[in-house]
């Protein structure tokens, strides 16, 4: 077993601290860690450093856990830019557009899915997201939803199932909600942990989510929501209501839906690059933080609403449009996120860097984690490390 010293880092954000105000328990400066067999072995001020079988060097620079990415469609097929561009000279965003996807995916083959969603993983993973969520939803039904699940298994770290994306063309409301928590359900379960619904309007009333996600949690899922995404959905009620893992949008809250989550253990994940590809309000996030509410940011990769992998992205939007501290954006988009995927705690834990814990982090080109808003835009990312394991650019598969 080989130990790796990692010296020179200018600022090392542990995130194992209490929450993202917590300053002392969550960062060190003129740090290093020791890497051994995939876990941290050791960290804390460098002069104090023990030694160790080899060396690195990072030169100044910060390193902090890697992203926690809860939340993306990876598994489709086609292409919906035409569908953006028409979004972007004034038309608004509606749920029917998921079918385009739904048709291409349908007549995709599993390898060429596979081979699109391993594609977007590594590059996310190139940009420091060494744990992913992703989901099915864009097959709906009971073959091509267990094929998405597979894929998705393939290259996420947990997989939810999203039957209850929309009602497909052609199909009756009744019977497909029979299929989703029946058949579907089965065939999918032993691919995933959570059970997802789009509690929207031109989607799934709260009635119906209710029921696709009771039949999830009965089959031993955990349960999720995409909920407030256009407007007052009741999603962010029915969250609170079945004790959620996340409920993921809340672009349109109440004061009642930010009590209640405050109230919660719901996570509310918030998704900035999709509220700017949808040019829908920004959550309302410093209301709910201000209220003691838990959050999260994640990508939401997906064809129709946010094509992106780039959680530096979400980062930056984040301090920068919806007032978010620096502290507790690089929070939500690590350890918050964590929360969200049950993986804040035990000796897999991910988004945080503590002695014993997984070795997933990442180096930024910049002396601190505030460069990820006062440089936006700027691929700082230059080095990852999942398991411990040096990740390279090569490794974005085309
Ligand atoms: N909102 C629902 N589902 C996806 C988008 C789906 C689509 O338009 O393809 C989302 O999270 O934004
Ligand atoms: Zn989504």
């Amino acid at each position: 077993m080989t130990s790796e010293l990692i010296t020179g880092i200018a600022e090392l954000t542990t995130n194992a601290g209490s929450g993202p105000g917590d300053v002392d328990g969550n960062r060190i400066a003129d740090a290093a860690l020791v890497i051994e067999d995939g876990r941290i072995a050791w960290l804390g001020a460098a002069v104090d450093a023990p030694d160790a079988d080899t060396r690195t060097d990072v030169g100044g620079r910060a390193v902090l856990p890697g992203w926690v990415d809860t939340h993306t469609h990876l598994v489709f097929a086609g292409d919906r830019s035409a569908e953006f561009e028409a979004r972007m000279a004034g038309g608004r965003y509606a749920a029917g557009g998921i079918a385009t996807t739904v048709a291409a995916t349908r007549a995709a083959s599993e390898e060429q899915l596979v081979a699109g969603a391993r594609r977007l993983r590594a590059e996310a993973l190139a940009q420091g997201t060494t744990f992913l969520e992703a989901k099915t939803g864009y097959a709906l039904d009971v073959g091509g939803e267990a094929r998405s699940a597979r894929a998705a298994a393939e290259v996420a770290d947990v997989v939810t199932f999203l039957g209850a994306h929309l009602v497909p063309a052609g199909v009756d409301r009744r019977d497909y909600l029979d299929l989703v928590t029946g058949p579907m359900l089965a065939a999918v379960a032993p691919f995933a942990s959570y059970i997802d619904a789009f509690c929207e309007v031109g989607a799934f009333d709260v009635e119906e989510s209710r029921e696709v996600l009771l039949a999830g949690r009965a089959a031993g899922l955990g349960v999720r929501v995409h909920g407030n995404q256009l407007g007052e959905s009741g999603g962010v009620r029915l969250a609170v209501e079945l004790e959620a893992a996340s409920v993921d949008h809340c672009n349109h809250l109440s004061d009642a839906d930010v009590d209640l989550l405050a109230g919660s253990s719901t996570v509310a994940t918030l998704l900035p690059a999709c509220d700017l590809s949808t040019r829908e309000p920004f959550p309302p996030a410093r209301a709910l933080i201000d209220a003691g509410a838990s959050i999260a940011l994640a990508t939401n990769c997906n064809p129709g609403t946010s094509y992106t992998t780039s959680m530096a992205y979400c980062v930056a939007t984040a301090v920068l449009q919806m007032r978010l501290t620096i502290a507790e954006a690089v929070w939500a988009a690590t350890r918050g996120a964590a929360v969200a995927v049950g993986r804040e705690h035990g000796a897999d834990a991910v988004g945080s860097l503590r002695v014993g814990g997984l070795a997933d982090l990442q180096v930024l080109d910049a002396p601190s984690v505030s460069h990820l808003a006062y440089r936006p835009g700027v691929p700082l990312t230059v080095g990852v490390r999942q398991r411990g394991e040096r990740v390279t650019a090569g490794t974005t598969q085309r």
